[in-house]
């Protein structure tokens, strides 16, 4: 299937005070398509946001107030150990577990490799996602996707270093989106960090298709019509 557009605000960028309706508003108000959800653990990355039963509070408000039962939460896991918290964020309500490839090859457990942990994300019923940091060359995912293996749903490449929002994007890694996208012309590509109007056109023109952005939504005037722009950006190149 041809890939779609996808609009993915991270809530990094809301307001936490008011964390509740900042994701029902971006979602029934402005238009995502998408949850984004950093999770930082203070030790993968150097910072700490929110865990499970944050997300699970969270999907029960925008439930009930923005009537998206079927709406996707992105889980982007900066986390050391990502085969620890599984069985928390299904139960959370997380749709797609997106873990990092360098968390999950310098894991403690030697057993969890990134394809085993693809197959325990889907034993759960969740989307995988791998995620792959600035300096992590894209080829370190082709063995996941290529061949007869279960695959992953979408590949992440960051756009600037995790751990923190409203950093510099980052042009170096859209040679990565692109050899990405010719490689694999159907596959959900996500590019993260410093996204907005100025960059948009360079990582759409690259190949990404699931946008994630913070501080350009939930720092905008008018959210809805960045999530617009950039939606029409993206839409634009794929259909070239
Ligand atoms: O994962 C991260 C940071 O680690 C991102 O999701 C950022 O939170 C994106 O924020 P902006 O750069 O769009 O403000």
């Amino acid at each position: 299937m041809a890939p779609k557009a996808i609009i993915a605000p991270s809530i990094l960028a809301s307001d936490f005070g008011n964390l509740s309706s900042e994701c029902s508003n971006v979602i029934k108000e402005h238009g995502a398509d998408w949850l984004h959800i950093d999770i930082m653990d203070g030790h993968f990355v150097p910072n700490i946001t929110i865990g499970a039963p944050v997300v699970t509070c969270i999907r029960g408000s925008v439930e009930r107030s923005a009537d998206w039962s079927k709406g996707v939460f992105d889980c982007h896991m900066m986390v050391a150990e990502p085969q620890k918290w599984l069985e928390d964020f299904k139960k959370a309500g997380c749709d797609l577990y997106c873990f990092h490839y360098e968390a999950a090859v310098t894991s403690k457990d030697p057993a969890v490799s990134p394809s085993q942990l693809i197959k325990n994300i889907h034993a759960l019923g969740m989307k995988a996602g791998v995620a792959i940091k600035p300096d992590t060359p894209a080829d370190v995912v082709y063995p996941l996707l290529d061949g007869d293996v279960e695959k992953p749903d979408m590949v992440l490449v960051m756009t600037v270093e995790p751990g923190f929002g409203g950093q510099k994007f980052q042009a170096r890694c859209m040679p990565k989106v692109a050899a990405l996208r010719e490689r694999y012309p159907e596959l959900d590509i996500e590019v993260d960090g410093g996204l907005g109007l100025g960059t948009i056109d360079q990582a759409a023109e690259a190949g990404a298709n699931v946008i994630v952005a913070g501080t350009a939504v939930f720092g905008a005037e008018s959210p809805g019509e960045v999530v617009k722009m950039l939606r029409g950006t993206v839409e634009k190149c794929l259909s070239k």
